[in-house]
């Protein structure tokens, strides 16, 4: 089966600086992909330039068949995106907002109008689709970020840190969602540092660490590539990391002001 995100050999520089160094990826149909690594590795920059937000890549980068370099941009009505930090209308209501974007992708009015508030419904919040996202909680804006991602239906959905703000009960519904989109065939692109939510759902790792791929496989593989038991240690042990304690102490020392 053709994969639906193929990369090859990408490069990105930032100046003289190489952030991507050869990134080779393939990820099929139904993978929940757990994209990890630490502060700076380089995932938001991989995944921006699969959403076509950054451009001057070396190497290929395929998404749903599509080189995505070809200026060829129907590919992306057919992906949703949840930006770790969004820039949303927060002048519009939701309903405003999420028929809007419901457009953008083509849909009638009248279907995202009513796909929308049943969303809101379903995620608790049908009561503010009237009200300005401005006036809404860090929980809610969230929320309605996390429905106009999935609008339009996507066959991939790239998350950055998408459960940030949203309540626990409302965190169970969501990974269950992703789960069953999963089953549906659907490619979830995940991001985040909370590993152990990534550990629970996601059915393959990529660990990406100073631009470079150093693990890739689900958790059993993981674990025996670097025997060690939770994703969170296994994190610190592919990266080099085991100071951690001698570091919070510095950090306390100085914040005392003891040398
Ligand atoms: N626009 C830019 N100009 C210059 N350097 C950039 C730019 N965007 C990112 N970088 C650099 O590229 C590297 C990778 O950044 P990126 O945002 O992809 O990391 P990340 O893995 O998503 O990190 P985090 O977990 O902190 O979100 C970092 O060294 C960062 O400083």
């Amino acid at each position: 089966m053709e994969p639906v995100i193929r990369i090859k050999n990408l490069r990105k520089f930032f100046g003289d600086k190489m952030v991507l160094k050869d990134i080779n990826l393939e990820v099929h149909k139904g993978e929940i992909i757990g994209y990890i690594g630490p502060n700076g590795a380089g995932k938001s920059t991989t995944v921006k330039i699969m959403l076509g937000l950054i451009g001057e890549y070396e190497g290929q980068v395929n998404i749903l068949g599509q080189d995505i370099s070809s200026g060829d941009i129907n590919y992306k009505s057919r992906i949703g995106y949840v930006p770790e930090i969004a820039e949303i209308y927060e002048n519009l209501t939701a309903r405003e907002y999420l028929t809007f974007i419901g457009e953008l992708y083509g849909m009638d009015y009248e279907v995202a109008d009513k796909k929308a508030e049943k969303l809101m419904e379903l995620f608790g919040i049908q009561n503010v689709y009237d009200a300005r996202i401005s006036s809404y909680s860090k929980g809610m804006k969230q929320k309605t970020l996390i429905i106009s991602a999935l609008i339009n239906d996507p066959d991939i959905l790239f998350l950055d840190e998408p459960l940030s703000g949203i309540d626990a009960n409302s965190v169970m519904v969501f990974k269950e969602v992703l789960a069953e989109l999963a089953r549906n065939g659907k490619t979830i692109f995940y991001s985040s540092h909370i590993m152990e939510v990534v550990e629970k759902l996601s059915s393959r790792i990529v660990l990406i660490n100073n631009g470079e791929i150093a693990a890739d496989g689900n958790i059993e593989e993981l674990r025996e590539k670097s025997l060690e038991g939770s994703l969170e240690e296994i994190f610190n042990n592919l990266t080099g990391f085991n100071d951690h304690q001698e570091i919070a102490k510095e950090i306390v020392a100085t914040i005392k002001g003891v040398e």
